[in-house]
């Protein structure tokens, strides 16, 4: 992997980008553009700076035995396009059957967060959200589905507003018995 470029280099470059698009990167109201750009990766890259596994690392076990689908739904999905750099918004929803152990909810939601906030294409979003659950907490299955506009496909190139990409990965149970699927279609709606 080449080395990683400072800060002053990114904002070098969103200079360039400034001036490829014909606008003028000293006057006033772009001076600290390209300050503010980077300052916006941050954010929409922090997934590269945590650690997926870690979200998972804390369990509980004192749930009764509960043991059926845990399924959170309308997790919002805010990503960028591997290829564009364009973003990607959407919904997903994710499931596991639990072996004993759980994981706190909000942990699902984080999970999806830290993938996000890396470039991605919807595909492996989806895989690696389902196989880290897989890997970290064991589950007896895991079913990840995601549904998403991607706006390289809705504000240019084809410019097709009304198309969304819908993926799935399913593990485990979830892939071996098709009642669990068929349970968890319904508890989506
Ligand atoms: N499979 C997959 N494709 C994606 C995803 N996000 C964007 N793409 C597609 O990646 C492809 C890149 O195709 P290229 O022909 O290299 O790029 P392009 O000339 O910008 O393509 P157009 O979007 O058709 O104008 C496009 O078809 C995009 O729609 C994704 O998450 N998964
Ligand atoms: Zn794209």
């Amino acid at each position: 992997m080449s080395e990683r470029a400072s800060r002053a280099e990114a904002e070098a470059a969103v200079r360039v980008l400034l001036s490829y698009i014909g606008e003028d990167p000293d006057r006033e109201g772009l001076v600290d553009t390209p300050k503010r750009f980077v300052k916006a990766y941050d954010d929409w890259f922090k997934g590269y700076g945590e650690d997926p596994d870690q979200i998972l690392a804390t369990t509980f076990e004192e749930v009764e035995g509960y043991d059926d689908i845990v399924l959170l739904k309308d997790i919002r999905v805010e990503s960028h396009c591997e290829h564009h750099v364009a973003p990607i918004i959407g919904t997903a929803h994710v499931a596991y059957l639990p072996d004993r152990r759980v994981v706190g909810l909000s942990k699902l939601a984080r999970l999806v967060d830290t993938y996000g906030k890396r470039l991605q294409s919807q595909e492996t979003l989806t895989n690696l959200i389902a196989n880290t659950i897989d890997r970290v907490l064991k589950p007896r299955g895991v079913a990840v589905i995601i549904d998403a506009e991607h706006q390289c496909i809705s504000t240019r190139g084809t410019r097709k507003s009304e198309i969304s990409c819908v993926t799935r990965s399913v593990l485990g149970a979830f892939r071996d018995d098709p009642r669990y699927e068929e349970r968890l279609a319904r508890l989506i709606g």
